[in-house]
């Protein structure tokens, strides 16, 4: 794919290319999950490079409201094709992901879609998502005000049933009930998923969802009732700009019955509130969903940052030796591949547990489906925690490969500021990464309860099963090669995991209370939590390896790959490991020894392993990451694009820039 894309030009990287030790198009494979994932997405990230609609390469030299009409441009430009093509869900999924540009139409499909499949009644379904899937209306998922985000229970718009007219009241009663944040509410949706406290009979119930209708569908204003607009600027130039997270507030606007949201609980005619026997949980279900997907959108985005650093530090050169010979390549410093590959390995282990992250989620579905609501706590537990590390670390490395790509890495025209400024409110939305790691803690310290009490912990947490061996084991690494061993490195993340757990569940029991136990201790659960998570990925990666992977050395790759994941997080987290006893300090040192031999191994196929990542020159969108590696050129050409090159005298010199030089020259002649 991107060979074609690079359309016969120079390849700056071809000896990069040649000292590849594996089947690219094997990992291209392994990496999109099989042969057909790679053909539709190679297909997908054609027609969108070759469509001059979907150009973005100015996109951060736009204004504001420039970049909000470009997406709405592109929006209704992709529905025209995804309709011609007659795309499937799979393909226009695609599309969109290679368009790259936030914007209405993730909150719908995303959340409003889901959030009426998941929350809504079979006639309901019908009624919404018919014109949902249609476009005749577009939705939002209307949750965050701007008092509450984490703490939903916290919210404070209101839904009181008047049963004189068989209706809900919606009303912000205050400023900080006003909904803020969602996407696509500033100036598109058509309507909503609003989340609001359910007042029947004179008592609250809680917090329920409720279609509204927000504009008209004739001329798009607000209906009666109903204040809205845009949040204001965000973070970084492009990026999420695009999107038109907003404001609203509500006088009392009246909505029919039927517009509650009733799979979980229904209000009947006369006011009385029924609950359903599904747990009350589901109502959150919509969150689980899109975590699941932003496991998979992580590994994207750290992936293509890596491709970035990856190529540039092939072609980028500083200083010679000493010996008067060639410059050296900036990857082939070791502290550069000593921050780099830990990377490169962490967006295979991201992906990888992404693909597993989607089966569970799938396989939870099913068994809710038959009223079987026994895994929802495990899928929680798996998705709220793995949205957390895998958005923070993904956040921290992007910003890190704009360091590791030196002063043009800080270019808009490098790509990376931007897939910064799109992927950092990851670490927020949908869960603060820190509220949902204490959610994991929580399960944990369940997990732990139910295990000191006889019960056999299942999924993810069947390793604390095993607590008699994995309290006092010890490590039985004692060479370099032996930390090459998976079982010896599952074994010492169990240990560590299992301990901090124990640990802190042992610490909160002496607290005079288990809550006050458990806020004492949050630093120490969190930091729990995310052993856990980090076990799981390992887990997920080495099992990965025992699937059938095909391709000349790719398997090879990978199991370097998942060494290096795994190591890294040994040498990062070196006091977890010591202070649990799992490891000795020398083990410690073996472990980084192997470390560094596995970035060696690594290095002559780093440019091939970012290669099968399969990314266009368009979708990469950076100067320093192109598949030619003609990167100077690129650079130079970028930057007469910015509108400050449009005259060669800048404006304002007439006012401010002549009258100072003159007055400072006048003055030096005096
Ligand atoms: C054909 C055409 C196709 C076109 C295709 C186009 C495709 C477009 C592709 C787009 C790609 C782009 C994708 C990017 C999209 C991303 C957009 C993001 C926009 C952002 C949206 C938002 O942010 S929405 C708002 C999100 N808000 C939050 O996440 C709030 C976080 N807070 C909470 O979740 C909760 O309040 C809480 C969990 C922190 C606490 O809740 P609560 O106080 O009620 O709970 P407790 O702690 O007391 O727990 C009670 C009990 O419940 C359990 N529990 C909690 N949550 C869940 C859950 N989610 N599921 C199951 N169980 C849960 C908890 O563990 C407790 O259990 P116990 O057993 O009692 O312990
Ligand atoms: C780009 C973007 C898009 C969004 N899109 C939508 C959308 O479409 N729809 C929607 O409804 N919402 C949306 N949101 C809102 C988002 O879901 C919330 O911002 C998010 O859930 C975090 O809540 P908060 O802002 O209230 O943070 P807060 O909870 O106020 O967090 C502030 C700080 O307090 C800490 N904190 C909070 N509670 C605890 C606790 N119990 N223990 C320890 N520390 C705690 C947090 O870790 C954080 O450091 C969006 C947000 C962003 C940034």
């Amino acid at each position: 794919m991107a060979a074609a894309d690079w359309g016969g030009k120079a390849d700056h990287l071809a000896g990069e290319r040649a000292t590849a030790q594996f089947d690219v198009d094997g990992m291209k494979v392994a990496w999109a999950g099989s042969r057909h994932a790679v053909e539709v997405a190679d297909r997908m990230a054609c027609l969108v490079a070759s469509d001059p609609v979907f150009r973005k390469d100015t996109r951060t030299m736009l204004s504001r409201k420039e970049l909000f009409k470009d997406t709405l441009k592109k929006a209704a430009h992709a529905w025209k094709r995804t309709v011609e093509l007659h795309l499937t869900e799979e393909e226009a999924n695609l599309l969109r992901l290679y368009i790259d540009q936030p914007g209405y139409v993730d909150l719908h499909w995303v959340m409003f879609v889901p959030a009426i499949k998941g929350q809504g009644t079979e006639e309901q379904q019908k009624k919404w998502l018919t014109m949902a899937y249609k476009f005749q209306i577009i939705g939002t998922y209307a949750q965050t005000e701007l008092g509450h985000g984490s703490n939903v229970q916290g919210l404070e718009t209101t839904a009181t049933f008047d049963p004189s007219t068989d209706e809900f009241i919606m009303h912000s009663p205050t400023l900080t009930s006003s909904k803020w944040w969602p996407g696509g509410l500033g100036k598109t949706s058509t309507h909503a998923v609003v989340y609001a406290r359910l007042i029947t009979e004179g008592k609250d119930y809680g917090i329920h969802g409720f279609i509204m209708q927000l504009r008209s569908l004739d001329d798009h204003s607000p209906l009666p009732g109903i204040t809205i607009g845009d949040i204001g600027g965000k973070f970084g130039s492009g990026a999420y700009n695009s999107m038109d997270n907003g404001v609203m507030r509500l006088d009392h606007v009246r909505i029919p019955r039927d517009q509650m949201l009733m799979r979980l609980a229904q209000v009947t005619r006369e006011g009385k509130y029924v609950h359903s026997d599904v747990p009350k949980q589901l109502l959150y279900g919509t969150m689980v969903y899109v975590r699941q997907t932003i496991v998979a959108d992580a590994s994207r985005a750290l992936s293509r940052a890596v491709c970035i650093a990856v190529r540039y530090g092939a072609i980028r050169k500083q200083f010679g030796s000493k010996a008067g010979g060639p410059e050296t390549q900036v990857l082939n410093y070791k502290t550069q591949q000593s921050r780099l590959f830990p990377f490169l390995a962490s967006a295979y282990a991201f992906r990888f547990v992404g693909q597993w992250l989607k089966w569970l989620y799938t396989d939870v579905t099913q068994k809710l489906e038959s009223k079987d609501f026994s895994t929802l706590p495990e899928a929680h537990a798996c998705t709220a925690g793995l949205k957390s590390v895998t958005t923070s670390a993904t956040a921290d490395a992007i910003e890190e490969c704009q360091k590791l790509c030196g002063g043009h890495g800080y270019l808009n025209s490098s790509g990376l500021p931007e897939l910064f400024a799109v992927n950092l409110p990851a670490c927020t939305y949908e869960g603060d990464n820190v509220v949902l790691l204490l959610q994991v803690a929580r399960f944990l310290m369940k997990t732990v309860s139910q295990v000191a009490s006889g019960k056999q912990p299942v999924g993810t947490t069947a390793y604390m099963g095993n607590i008699q061996h994995l309290m006092q084991c010890k490590s039985v690494v004692n060479t370099v090669e032996d930390w090459l061993n998976p079982a010896a490195i599952k074994e010492v993340f169990e240990a560590r995991a299992l301990r901090m757990a124990v640990n802190c569940a042992q610490n909160i029991s002496k607290a005079p209370s288990q809550e006050e136990g458990f806020s004492e201790l949050s630093p120490d659960l969190v930091e729990a939590a995310v052993a856990h998570v980090q076990l799981i990925i390992v887990t997920k990666f080495i099992e990965k390896l025992q699937e059938d992977i095909l391709g000349h050395g790719v398997k090879e790759q990978l199991q370097k790959l998942c060494g290096i994941y795994a190591l890294h997080l040994i040498h990062k987290h070196l006091g977890d490991f010591l202070s649990t006893g799992c490891v000795t300090a020398r083990q410690g040192s073996l472990a980084n020894e192997r470390l560094g031999k596995l970035y060696a191994q690594v290095r002559p196929n780093a440019v091939a392993l970012v290669d099968a990542f399969d990314y266009t020159d368009h979708y990469l969108g950076s100067a320093l990451g192109r598949y030619d590696g003609d990167v100077y050129s690129a650079l130079y050409k970028e930057a007469w694009k910015d509108p400050l090159n449009e005259t060669v005298v800048p404006d304002g010199y007439q006012e401010h820039l002549r009258p100072l030089l003159k007055q400072q020259l006048k003055l030096s002649r005096l």
